[in-house]
């Protein structure tokens, strides 16, 4: 009873985060107050883009927030798409002018990384396993369905390896761009697996084919890791849609990847700055 006085408080002074999570398809842009997400947007990636533009789009959203911008304390950027990291550090420093934490192999709260070559690591994955650290877990699986789909494996706290294969989207534009009489459907469950049609046979062959594969993966990650209760969590938009068809994902959580954008911009310590007068991209 003690601390349901002192948690408003509390909660009152937690600070204001800005989050970006920069995707191959789009871009998530979150506030956190403390640890709780208060608003939060998705805009396509542009792959060109500047600056100016950056911070016009992010500008104009912002405008429909509550929130003041003075009254971010943090700022943090995950981008997988390199050519966009230098545009949105720009545009955020203008806009929010503080420094941004850019979340890479030097700058991810001492997070262990297996990779031969760390820096060749998705900061994506990477934010997955510092938000899982950051929850006392020291072993996880996370499948991370955006454009392609990942499998990102953390092994005594740190990230281990994983698996790369091509999103849920990317495998229907690869099949109906390659043959001829297959033409692109809408992703959704056919009702049974042994279709009668061509359109319910793509979506049981993508969506049940996935499940199928996510299943035979995940086993074969438990085997190689020699444990058998490894907590298994799912993020990324397809993750609602498979959610209810597979047993072996225990915890569905679409924050997961910007709240390790959080805790860098938090707790990081390499802030980017970019000299402001500097070219235009
Ligand atoms: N809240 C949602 N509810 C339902 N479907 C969603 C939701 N968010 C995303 N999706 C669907 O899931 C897809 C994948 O989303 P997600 O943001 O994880 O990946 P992406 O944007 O395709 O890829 P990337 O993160 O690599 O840019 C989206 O293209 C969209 O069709
Ligand atoms: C695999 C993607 C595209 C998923 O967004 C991204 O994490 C990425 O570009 N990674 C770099 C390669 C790697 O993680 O091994
Ligand atoms: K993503």
């Amino acid at each position: 009873m003690k601390n349901a006085k002192k948690k408003p408080s509390i909660r009152k002074k937690a600070p204001y985060t800005f989050v970006v999570d920069v995707g191959n398809t789009h871009t998530v842009l979150g506030i956190y107050k403390g640890e709780k997400i208060e608003d939060h947007w998705r805009l396509t990636t542009r792959k060109e883009t500047t600056s100016d533009e950056v911070l016009n789009r992010v500008g104009g959203l912002i405008r429909f927030s509550k929130i003041k911008l003075e009254e971010i304390s943090f700022v943090g950027l995950s981008t997988v798409v390199p050519v966009l990291e230098r545009p949105w550090v720009k545009a955020l420093q203008k806009l929010l002018k503080k420094p941004v934490q850019v979340v890479n192999s030097n700058n991810c709260l001492d997070c262990p990384i297996a990779y031969l070559n760390p820096a060749s690591l998705g900061a994506d994955r990477l934010c997955n396993i510092i938000s899982l650290r950051d929850r006392g877990y020291t072993d996880a699986i996370v499948i991370d369905m955006g454009t392609a789909t990942t499998f990102d494996v953390m092994k005594d706290g740190g990230f281990e390896g994983g698996l790369i294969i091509p999103g849920i989207s990317a495998s229907m534009d690869v099949l109906t761009e390659k043959a001829a009489r297959l033409k692109p459907v809408s992703i959704e469950w056919a009702d049974r697996i042994v279709a009668n049609n061509t359109d319910d046979a793509i979506r049981a062959g993508l969506l049940y084919g996935f499940i199928a594969e996510l299943e035979s993966l995940v086993q074969k990650i438990k085997n190689e890791l020699g444990k058998k209760n490894v907590p298994v969590f799912a993020t990324g938009g397809w993750g609602r849609m498979v959610l209810g068809h597979s047993d072996v994902i225990d915890t569905y959580d679409p924050y997961l990847t910007v709240n390790g954008v959080r805790l860098v911009a938090m707790y990081g310590n390499k802030a980017v700055e970019i000299d402001r007068d500097g070219d235009e991209e």
